[in-house]
């Protein structure tokens, strides 16, 4: 048995994430959940609703996070370490408010928060820690004591998580034909979100245009494509491009659009381009539809070749990684010095967001940050 690792404050992991429909009735509720309050127009629903009946009304993403949750409980038992780890979602079964209750019931008293959204934004951040206020709000409602509740800082540029990708997108290069194969663009994908939300995303220090959100992505993007340079010794152009787009059609969005793009590439006589979705953890609705059938089929019409490059998903090396940012910010939380794990030229992101960070539309409380209570 390897040494015990010590996690003390926390003494349970919560993954935390957006939760998907298992079957065809729980498609429309499930919609409805997702667009409480959102104003997304009813075709962009029907439409969205159609991709979920395509796959017999099953979202990949809750089976993916079963598998990380064993994934990182493997991990955490063959390395000693030895913290429950729960699951909770935003907006299907299992609920983080009934999660939350169970670990009460457990008498767990610091919950630490991993979030399936390695980047800064409203939706991939704030959003989340408005539904833990939610939920801790709820349960004191109820008469409940839960327990404090931090989130794990954003892991877009841990090693854990960029190698995985990285390996997909030379696996996906390998599997091109071999004519194309050099001549092959790389289409770097994320969540399209209003360009206002991108402005806005992260600390308030200055990252440009696009704001944390943009700049986080860039920073990803360019440590795999320079790392497919070093390992082929080609240089695959690049770009980072978006999929997903929702909202209405004269609210500006980040662009371009994924389908856009492999037009205008093939127009340009690029042979062939590989899809890397880097904005996403697992493979989820968004990477099966958007890109596996709609892009795709997109390409097939052009006669422009085209790979997918796969997600982290419950890679080893991800769940590692997770075990590292819990060491990291256990130690932190001790008043230790902690040296954080981060490629690229952004560094480790904050461990609390800062008042104002990622801020949405309408002002709402959100738990797990500098301006308000932890718990
Ligand atoms: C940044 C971001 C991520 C990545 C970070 C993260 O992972 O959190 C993400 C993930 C996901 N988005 C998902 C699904 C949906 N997102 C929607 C709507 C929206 N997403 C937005 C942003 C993001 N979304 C935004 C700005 C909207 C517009 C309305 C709003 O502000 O809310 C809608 C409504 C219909 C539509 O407009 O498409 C659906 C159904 C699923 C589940 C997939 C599955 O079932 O496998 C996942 C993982
Ligand atoms: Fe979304």
């Amino acid at each position: 048995m390897p040494d015990a690792l010590d996690a003390t404050p926390y003494d349970a992991l919560l993954l935390l994430s957006f939760g998907g429909p298992e079957g065809p009735d729980d498609v429309v509720p499930f919609l409805e959940n997702v667009t409480r309050g959102r104003g997304i127009p009813k075709e962009r629903l029907k439409e969205v609703g159609q991709h979920y009946f395509l796959f017999g009304g099953v979202s990949p993403i809750n089976g993916q996070n079963r598998a990380l949750l064993d994934a990182l409980r493997e991990d955490f038992a063959e390395h000693g370490l030895d913290l429950p780890v729960y699951w909770g979602n935003r907006n299907w079964a299992p609920y983080l408010t009934d999660t939350l209750r169970e670990i009460t019931a457990d008498g767990r008293r610091r919950v630490l928060v991993l979030a399936t959204s390695a980047y800064a934004s409203y939706s991939g951040c704030r959003q989340y820690r408005e539904n833990l206020a939610d939920a801790l709000a709820a349960l004191r409602a109820e008469g409940l004591e839960p327990p404090r509740v931090d989130k794990l800082r954003h892991y877009f540029n841990h090693p854990g998580f960029v190698e995985p990708m990285t390996e997909g997108v030379l696996r996906s290069l390998a599997d091109l034909p071999e004519d194309v194969r050099e001549g092959a663009h790389l289409a770097f994908t994320t969540h399209s979100i209003p360009i206002s939300a991108a402005d806005t995303s992260g600390p308030v220090e200055a990252h440009g245009d696009g704001g944390a959100y943009v700049a986080q992505h860039l920073d990803v993007a360019r440590l795999i494509a320079d790392a497919v340079r070093e390992r082929t010794g080609t240089d695959h152009p690049w770009q980072l491009v978006y999929q997903s787009r929702s909202g209405a059609p004269h609210i500006p969005w980040l662009e371009p659009d994924i389908c856009d793009h492999l037009e205008e590439r093939h127009a340009a006589g690029v042979p062939a381009v590989v899809m890397a979705p880097i904005g996403f953890v697992s493979d989820h609705m968004e990477v099966l539809y958007d890109l596996d059938t709609e892009a795709t089929a997109k390409a097939a019409e052009l006669g422009l070749p085209v790979r997918r490059s796969a997600t982290v998903g419950a890679d080893p090396r991800f769940a590692a990684a997770v075990r590292d940012l819990v060491l990291e910010r256990a130690a932190t939380e001790r008043g230790q010095v902690a040296a954080p794990c981060a490629l690229g030229a952004l560094g480790a992101s904050h461990d609390v967001c800062p008042a104002g960070c990622c801020p949405a539309r309408t002002p709402r409380p959100a738990a797990a940050g500098a301006e308000g209570p932890h718990a």
